[in-house]
């Protein structure tokens, strides 16, 4: 379980406030109008903000005292965090080695993992050669390296058109079957959330509400959810 008690956490002038339980495995969508607070809730698990008050526990194991680095999340940003003067290849390894000193049997991994996400032959290109999708599937090779138990994404896939868009969150689905993560994503598109996670959390005006069935939720807004989505 992922635990946020009694959160308050401080961004110069900002606060966001969060009291919400997460289970094991669960795909919980983060939706609210912009500035919500809906990125410094992801930060504040992933250990880039303390809070002033409260706490975060995974599996009854207290995250505060966790450097990011330490904590069992991965990140996956819009940007999708590759490096421009590494190879695919490298990018992926660095899922499993900060630095690269990788083993026959790592080397074997990252292949691996490029195949199932579908780029075998791309691992000596650089990721400007690549297309957008193509540097999707590169950041999710190495996710699914990772493995860690927490899966934090930041609107991964806001860049990449509708069809591009509904085959990364296919593919984002079966890595985390295959890891058995627990997934938050931030996003803007309900469309996201139905299409993938159980569950949605809403944040507006700087509260964290608990999750909610995602279908219920979208299709009976409450009045706050409703202006946003239009
Ligand atoms: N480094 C910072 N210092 C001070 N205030 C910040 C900082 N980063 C964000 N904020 C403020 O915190 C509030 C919440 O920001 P946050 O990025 O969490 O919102 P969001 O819901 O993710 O927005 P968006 O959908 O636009 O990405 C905003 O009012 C923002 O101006």
């Amino acid at each position: 379980m992922l635990e946020l008690s009694d959160i308050h956490v401080a961004r110069g002038d900002f606060a966001l406030a969060a009291d919400l339980r997460i289970a094991p495995g669960a795909r919980v969508a983060i939706i609210g109008p912009s500035g919500s607070g809906k990125s410094t809730l992801l930060s504040l698990i992933g250990g880039f903000l303390t809070p002033q008050r409260g706490q975060v526990s995974w599996q009854g194991t207290d995250l505060l005292p966790l450097s990011p680095g330490q904590r069992p999340v991965s990140f996956l940003f819009q940007d999708q965090n590759l490096f421009p003067h590494l190879s695919v290849a490298q990018n992926v390894g660095l899922g499993l080695r900060p630095d690269l000193r990788l083993g026959p049997d790592q080397q074997a991994q990252v292949q691996d993992a490029l195949t199932q996400v579908g780029l075998r032959d791309m691992g000596p290109r650089k990721p400007e050669n690549l297309s957008g999708g193509q540097q999707s599937r590169v950041a999710l090779a190495r996710v699914l390296l990772r493995a860690r138990p927490i899966l934090l994404l930041d609107e991964p896939f806001s860049a990449l058109g509708p069809a591009l868009k509904s085959e990364m969150l296919a593919l984002l689905g079966r890595i985390a079957d295959r890891t058995r993560a627990t997934v938050l994503m931030v996003t803007h598109d309900p469309g996201d959330a139905r299409a993938f996670a159980d569950q949605t959390i809403v944040v507006d005006q700087g509260r964290a509400e608990a999750p909610q069935p995602t279908q219920a939720l979208l299709d009976n807004p409450p009045a706050a959810l409703r202006a946003y989505l239009g």
